[in-house]
């Protein structure tokens, strides 16, 4: 296992790149912790797999160092590196048998045939095909293949690091969850470096202890899923992950006051001088709906369950509550923001307000 130093790592697929948004990765700085279970998370297209496979070796960035334990290992093959990396779709040998497809990269090491055999019965329990451990792989189904590549990914247990990349696509949701669950136990039991590159903020955020959010080609924010979710570092963190996502109004400021159209909101402190595009952050989970504070026209209530949606406008701007599953909408609805839960953006990063 492996501390993963990625150091001003850039990284532009076309040549002669000279505008930020010629660059697939702007500009990555950032410790993964040895043993730590991390998910990459973030929307198509914002650098996620590009990341990946600058750690795993498969692409080399344009600039900037890898440290594997403060070694450098920008130069170093994939081999090399010993890292393990399991891909959205399957990779498996299907002329072989599903108990061969383990064996291969423990007997690749010239592991003796008694710690092959032990590991390779150990992986398929966890992958439950132990049923079908002697037929070939030619002729399962794309989840069980990809149950194998998950499988060779786990089997050893020298590596430096794993790498998933959206690795559940293809498998069934019930069996999504049930896989998930025995990453993170696998994790907690041998304590790999693990990161798990998804879109989906339910897999990130049940599978990792910190959650590394991206967005274009940068890091926006690190944190715990509960960090993640009080304190949004951007706006788009905030849109990102929850559901729905976090309110974001664009506001005038006037001290500790923010005011949007005709209505005013008392925020909990007053920031320092700010330039910019302001705009208040607020979750719908601290938006009380009721008969006091700002009028709001509401649009449409959304039972989903636990509790409802409203979706509603206050001067003229979207915005979503929550209500109980036994409340209801007065007729003549107000909102009011409950001050633990307002954030301040200036040009989409957050600001700390004073008291
Ligand atoms: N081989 C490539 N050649 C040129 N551009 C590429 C290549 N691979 C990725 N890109 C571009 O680099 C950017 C980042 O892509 P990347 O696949 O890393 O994002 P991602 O977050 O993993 O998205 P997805 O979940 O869709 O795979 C995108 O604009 C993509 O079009």
């Amino acid at each position: 296992m492996a501390a993963i130093g990625l150091e001003n790592i850039r990284h532009a697929y076309g040549p002669d790149p000279k505008r930020p948004a010629d660059y697939a990765l702007k500009s990555v700085h950032h410790t993964f912790e040895d043993g730590g279970a991390y998910a990459l998370l973030g929307p198509s297209g914002c650098g996620k797999t590009t990341l990946l496979n600058i750690m795993s070796g498969l692409v080399t960035p344009s600039s900037g160092r890898l440290l594997f334990d403060g070694r450098d290992v920008t130069g170093l093959s994939t081999e090399a590196r010993n890292i393990a990396q399991v891909f959205q779709f399957p990779v498996v040998y299907d002329t072989m048998t599903v108990y061969d497809n383990l064996a291969f990269p423990l007997r690749n090491r010239r592991l003796p045939e008694a710690e092959v055999d032990r590991r390779v019965r150990e992986t398929l329990a966890l992958i439950d095909l132990e049923d079908r451990a002697h037929r070939k792989a030619h002729g399962l189904t794309a989840d069980q293949k990809q149950k194998i590549s998950l499988g060779r990914g786990l089997v050893r247990n020298d590596v430096a690091a794993i790498l998933f990349d959206e690795p559940l696509t293809v498998i069934d949701p019930h069996m999504k969850w049930l896989l998930r669950s025995q990453l993170k136990l696998l994790h907690k039991r041998f304590g790999h470096t693990m990161v798990y590159v998804t879109h989906d903020q339910t897999e990130a955020l049940t599978f990792a202890d910190t959650v590394v959010v991206m967005y274009e080609g940068e890091i926006v924010q690190i944190g715990t899923p509960d960090e993640l979710f009080a304190r949004p570092k951007h706006t788009f963190v905030g849109y990102f992950i929850g559901s729905p996502g976090m309110n974001v109004l664009p506001v005038a400021l006037d001290g500790a006051r923010a005011r949007i159209g005709a209505a005013e909101i008392a925020l909990p402190g007053a920031p320092g001088p700010v330039e910019g595009r302001i705009e208040l952050g607020i979750r719908p989970e601290f938006v009380r709906v009721g008969r006091e504070g700002l009028p709001v026209a509401v649009s449409k209530v959304e039972d989903v369950g636990r509790h409802k949606v409203v979706r509603a406008t206050l001067e003229g701007r979207p915005i979503a509550a929550l209500i109980g599953e036994d409340e209801d909408v007065p007729a003549e609805p107000r909102v009011r923001f409950e001050p633990a839960g307002i954030n301040l953006y200036v040009d989409a990063w957050r600001v700390e307000l004073g008291s």
